[in-house]
């Protein structure tokens, strides 16, 4: 297989997108460069509007980006498609398989698509069946199996073809916290065992964090941080602080209660989101009496105060300048 650098499955350089022209605009990327090795699971994390559908609708052939360049499995996706999507498997956001077709049914088609011999299709479908449990519902339709069991059947169909490299569009949203749990053991295997590449889309801080081997974090069409997650978080020196308002305090009190943290020395990065007040801590336990002086003095009496090693939301709100949950309910750059 041809590569641009040893043990490198995919390469973005640069890539720009813009959608819509004049005042419309919206800059989707804005010179997104990364590099995935292969055989891991890479995570492009990023809140709801940050451009990683658009990164990933170019890296699979789909789209073709203003500017930039990209290669997958060593081929250049804009010179060489055909060969491209040969080596990629794409599962996206919006479920792929025919409702009124059973799940075996879909596979066959699926490998038909892909150019396989009808016994070589029904014997791919097979082996897939099993290998993600779904053997026992082979033969019902697929429109009646479970939310869990349909998304396995789109990663399934995916892999068809024996992609290197698999794209994987928000894998999990919209599954209950069982079948998200059962998928990303899936997604874990396929790395593992498989030594498939895996890129994979998430506005889950906590899905990246469990299944990216490393990530970038994707903000408002620029890569605002790169690294495995341990590496990101340990970045982050200190602990972090999260201090639960009271429900009837209002926006004055939540107001007081961050400027008065605020003050503390020794503490930073104070944000107030939806009733929670985070914040950074060189020593936490250090810092506490500090913290809680602030707020008696400010009048604010806390419900519940938590000290934890930063997450990935703290790395986030580090590199992003704003806190996680609040981009992610704005969308959209106007350039
Ligand atoms: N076809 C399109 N036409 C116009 N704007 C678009 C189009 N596709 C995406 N956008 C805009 O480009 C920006 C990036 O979208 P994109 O879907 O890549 O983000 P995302 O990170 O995948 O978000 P989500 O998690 O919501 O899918 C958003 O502001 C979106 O509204």
């Amino acid at each position: 297989m041809p590569t641009t650098r040893s043990g490198t499955a995919i390469e973005a350089v640069n890539l720009g997108k813009t959608y819509g022209r004049g005042e419309k605009a919206v800059r989707a990327l804005n010179g997104v460069s990364f590099a995935v090795p292969t055989g891991v699971v890479f995570g492009l994390l990023g809140p709801n509007g940050a451009g990683k559908s658009t990164a990933v609708r170019i890296l699979s052939t789909l789209s073709k980006p203003d500017s930039g360049t990209a290669t997958v499995a060593g081929f250049d996706v804009r010179r060489d498609p055909a060969r491209a999507r040969r080596a990629i498997g794409y599962v996206s956001q919006k479920p792929a398989f025919d409702p009124m077709a059973t799940g075996r049914e879909n596979l066959v088609l699926s490998g038909r698509v892909y150019g396989l011999s009808r016994r070589d299709a029904r014997e791919r479908a097979r082996e897939l069946l099993t290998r993600f449990g779904l053997g026992d519902a082979a033969d019902r339709l697929a429109g009646k199996w479970s939310g869990g069991m349909q998304r396995k059947l789109d990663v399934a169909m995916g892999l068809v073809h024996r992609p290197r490299v698999l794209f994987l569009d928000e894998p999990t949203t919209g599954l209950d916290p069982e079948a998200r749990a059962g998928l990303w053991a899936e997604i874990d295997r396929l790395a593992a065992d498989d030594g498939l590449t895996v890129l994979l889309t998430t506005h889950y801080l906590e899905e990246a964090d469990r299944l990216a081997a490393r990530l970038v974090i994707v903000d408002a069409g620029r890569v605002v941080a790169e690294g495995s997650p341990e590496q990101l978080k340990n970045e982050l020196h200190g602990d972090s602080v999260q201090v639960e308002l009271a429900a009837g305090d209002a926006g004055d009190a939540r107001h007081r209660a961050r400027h008065a943290v605020g003050a503390v020395p020794g503490v930073a990065d104070v944000t107030v989101d939806g009733g929670v007040l985070r914040a950074r801590v060189g020593n936490g336990a250090a810092a506490l009496p500090g913290v809680l002086a602030a707020l008696d003095a400010a009048g604010v009496v806390p419900t519940a105060i938590t000290m934890a090693r930063p997450s990935l939301d703290d790395v986030y709100l580090r590199h992003a300048g704003r806190a996680f949950r609040e981009a992610d309910r704005t969308e959209g750059v106007l350039v």
